[in-house]
């Protein structure tokens, strides 16, 4: 799905990816933990497309193609889809209006026909009830007065409905009680699939009780410095990072 090789990026002047490597299979779903400030945010946004970050060498090949040189619209018709770690509200934008520009922008992309009004709303539904979103949410301004478990929520019904190739959860997990966490990780599970790669951005072993990755990784000062199973979380909710640090180091 995704193959990013030797990437390089800052902010500002500043350095904050110093070379990695990541590739992703169809199917697969990958964790990213790390420490605070470590790039994982830096490296879902870089895919993602969003402005303010400078590749300075790498390359990131998606579904064979050169993503770098692909504007953020045509990533998101591709099938890129970031849930943001924080997610903004976009006032007076209705959020199922929203969705549906989105849906029907790709599916222009692609030569197929754009749903009607009808047909859209019987898509939403459907997909609202796969993270047990209210369907009052619906008609609300995009994340305008959402609680923060509520915007987290409906990311997740954004990517039920978007159905992407590629999906980047920054931090789904933080500020989402007990209850939904288990609903919201249930969700993800039900889009899980052979054609859909899933990315998560996570610093807690418990999404992961939820939704069992193939792979983890560390990435740490702008490094992947250790790549494992599922297992590897357990080890770093015991043992923190130092220890992963000072073997890359060694
Ligand atoms: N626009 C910016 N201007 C200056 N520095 C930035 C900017 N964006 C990111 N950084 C810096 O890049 C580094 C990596 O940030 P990033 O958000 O990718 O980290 P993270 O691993 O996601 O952290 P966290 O776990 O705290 O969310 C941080 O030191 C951050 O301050």
């Amino acid at each position: 799905m995704i193959k990013i090789e030797n990437l390089h990026a800052s902010v500002d002047g500043k350095e904050i990816l110093k070379g990695i490597n990541l590739t992703i299979g169809a199917g697969e779903v990958h964790a990213i933990m790390g420490p605070n400030g470590s790039g994982k945010s830096t490296l879902s946004n870089i895919i993602a497309g969003r402005d303010g970050y400078t590749v300075t060498s790498g390359s990131i090949t998606y579904k064979g193609k050169n993503l770098l040189e692909m504007s953020p619209e045509q990533r998101s018709w591709e099938g890129i889809f970031l849930a943001f770690q924080y997610p903004v509200e976009i006032p007076g934008v209705n959020n199922t209006y929203l969705l549906k520009a989105g849906v029907n922008a790709r599916r222009k992309h692609h030569g197929e026909q754009e749903l009607d009004a009808m047909e859209f709303l019987q898509l939403v539904r459907e997909k609202a009830k796969l993270v047990e979103l209210d369907p009052s949410f619906l008609s609300r301004g995009v994340n305008e007065g959402f609680s923060g478990g509520e915007k987290k929520r409906n990311e997740i019904f954004q990517m039920a409905v978007l159905e992407p190739s590629l999906a980047l959860l920054d931090e789904t997990d933080s500020g989402l009680d007990i209850d939904a966490l288990r609903i919201v990780a249930g969700g993800v599970n039900k889009l899980r699939s052979s054609d859909r790669s899933i990315v998560m951005v996570t610093h807690y072993q418990r999404l992961l009780d939820y939704i069992v990755p193939d792979v983890v990784h560390v990435l740490a000062d702008g490094k992947i410095l250790k790549t494992g199973g599922k297992e590897l979380a357990l080890e770093l909710e015991e043992r923190g990072y130092d220890w992963v640090r000072q073997e890359a180091a060694a």
